[in-house]
């Protein structure tokens, strides 16, 4: 495979961004450990921050105060860390985000309605599918595509392919080598 060497220490070699049930949680761990750095993952980041799961904090604090929370857990992995960066399915939305991510190798991981939301099913709840998740996904999708598409480098479909097929795929878009 041709590409450049990743050389670990100066920003995130890889950032995932796409919808819920795009895999980027799944695929991420995997693109760390065949590029041999460490995975993080905002949702989790934030988790910590805050001492609770991501659905009680939308109960308890509500969704702007997760948005807040989101934002300062990018900004501090964008600026620290320095392996495979999985952002929250909605990070894009807010442009402190979207600005962070200038410079940076963003790879929009595509998924169509049905598999996305077969995906989801299968885990822990996600506060925003948790009504008419098929409907729910659908619009929040609109209102994001543009905005994974403003940020991503390199977009990749991870339809009817399984995950180790999505991480060979995003390391030949960014022309990584490991
Ligand atoms: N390419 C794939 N094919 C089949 N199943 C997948 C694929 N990628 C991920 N999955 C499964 O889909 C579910 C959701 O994946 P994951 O949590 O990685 O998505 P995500 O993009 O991180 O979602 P969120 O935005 O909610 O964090 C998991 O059960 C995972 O095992
Ligand atoms: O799509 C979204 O807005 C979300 C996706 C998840 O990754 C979490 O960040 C949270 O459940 C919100
Ligand atoms: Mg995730």
């Amino acid at each position: 495979m041709s590409g450049r060497i990743v050389k670990p220490g100066v920003a995130p070699v890889v950032v995932l961004v796409g919808p819920p049930g795009a895999g980027k949680s799944t695929v991420g761990r995997l693109l760390a450990e065949r590029l041999g750095v460490t995975f993080r993952d905002t949702d989790a980041d934030i988790e910590q921050l805050a001492g609770k799961p991501i659905p009680e904090i939308f109960i308890d604090e509500g969704e702007p105060h997760f948005r807040e929370l989101e934002v300062r857990a990018v900004r501090a992995a964008a600026e620290t860390h320095d392996g495979v960066l999985a952002l929250g399915g909605g990070a894009v939305m807010a442009e402190a985000t979207r600005t962070l991510l200038k410079g940076l190798p963003v790879v929009f991981l595509e998924v169509a309605l049905g598999d996305a939301v077969k995906r989801v099913g299968l885990d822990a709840p996600r506060p925003l599918l948790a009504v008419n998740p098929r409907a729910a996904w659908r619009e929040l999708m609109e209102a994001r595509r543009p905005l994974y598409l403003e940020v991503a480098t390199a977009v990749v479909d991870t339809e009817g392919r399984p995950p180790e097929q999505v991480a060979d795929a995003v390391l030949e878009a960014l022309e990584l080598k490991y």
